[in-house]
């Protein structure tokens, strides 16, 4: 049976058995299976363009803890501590109901075969194309989780004001280098963040009462408007204002300007690192080479220890374990 890759994972050899994932996972079990991924996205991107960068930083979240495994679509419930409560979830990940949809209609279409960790690598690459990115070769067949990690959400997702050794620390630890860092950072070239998430670069960064020397003058005025030093907290701001619904390369452009509005994301320029720097301006230069990198790197995301072969299962809501 094609749709189950038996003995290509699961014997332990290869970490997190990398090689139990490939493209034509669903050739025979589900033929249509990014059709129907792709147009729900469509309908919902169309209603809501910032739903398509929901949905990618939903597969970063889940990539980062216990591997891209689905865990943090888990519900809580008996012997389940949601990874929605988390510091880094709450209040912010969003796009459940649309996994929600695409996964009834997957199960009326092809019952019990796509899992959810799956529909999550599919949603994130369709988002990307939906929004003008580059599109890739997925590997997939990986399995769902029966548990979920409430503290390796708290602990493995990058907070915002991570100084740049930091950073490549959290990335380091997923198997990911500087060059996937500064790539898939780019995935801010889409969507928005809370005020509470740049706060304190606008009014105390060092423990001084000052901002953030890096932050451009006129984009600090405007940020200051939207995120007063008291309350506020929720008003949102774009990670990328000039083309926040357009997966391009302007994110990186505001980099180079004192314009990215996360701390992680203005270190990468700003945080002496002659890699992170040179790649944050060669992505600024070349749009391509950055759509070229952000692939790779997304491919390689998705690869995180993946449950395969009979390890997990595949859920028949993502919201709770079989
Ligand atoms: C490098 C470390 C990273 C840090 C510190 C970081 C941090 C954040 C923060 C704080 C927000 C705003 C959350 C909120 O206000 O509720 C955000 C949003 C976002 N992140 Fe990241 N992120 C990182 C990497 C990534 C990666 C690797 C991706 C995907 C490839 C990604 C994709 C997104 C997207 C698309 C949004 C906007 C979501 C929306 O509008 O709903 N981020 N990120
Ligand atoms: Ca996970
Ligand atoms: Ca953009």
């Amino acid at each position: 049976h094609p749709g189950f890759n038996f003995g290509w994972g699961g014997h332990g050899g290869i970490s997190g058995g990398y090689f139990g994932l490939f493209p034509e996972f669903y050739q025979s079990s589900c033929p249509q299976v990014d059709d129907i991924v792709v147009s729900v996205l469509e309908k919902a991107i169309a209603k809501e363009p910032r739903m398509a960068a929901s949905l990618l930083r939903l597969h970063f979240h889940d990539c980062f803890v216990q591997g891209c495994d689905a865990s943090v679509l888990l519900d809580d419930s008996t012997g389940i501590a949601s990874e929605k409560r988390s510091v880094p979830n709450r209040n912010s990940i969003r796009g459940f109901e649309v996994i929600d949809e695409i996964k009834a209609k997957l199960e009326e279409a092809c019952p019990h075969t796509v899992s959810c960790a799956d529909i999550l690598a599919l949603a994130a690459r369709g988002s990307t194309v939906l929004s003008g990115g580059p599109n890739w070769v997925l590997p997939l067949g990986r399995r769902d989780s029966r548990s979920a990690s409430l503290s390796g959400a708290n602990n493995n997702i990058p907070p915002p004001n991570s100084t740049l050794p930091n950073l490549v620390t959290f990335f380091k630890r997923q198997g990911l280098d500087e060059v996937d860092l500064v790539a898939l950072s780019g995935g801010h070239t889409i969507g928005v963040a809370r005020c509470t998430t740049f706060k304190q670069r606008l009014y105390n960064q060092n423990g001084n009462n000052q901002p953030d020397a890096s932050l451009d003058k006129t984009y600090y005025y405007g940020l200051k408007s939207v995120c007063p030093r008291s309350g506020g907290d929720n008003n949102i701001s774009p990670l990328d204002f000039a083309s926040p619904a357009r997966f391009d390369n302007t994110y990186f452009k505001l980099i180079l300007w004192g314009k990215g509005l996360l701390t992680s994301d203005e270190v990468l320029w700003t945080g002496n690192d002659r890699r992170t720097m040179q790649l944050v301006k060669s992505y600024a230069e070349d749009e391509g080479l950055f759509f070229e990198q952000f692939a790779k790197s997304m491919v390689k995301m998705g690869n995180i220890r993946p449950l395969t072969g009979y390890n997990g299962e595949v859920r028949k809501n993502c919201r709770r374990i079989n």
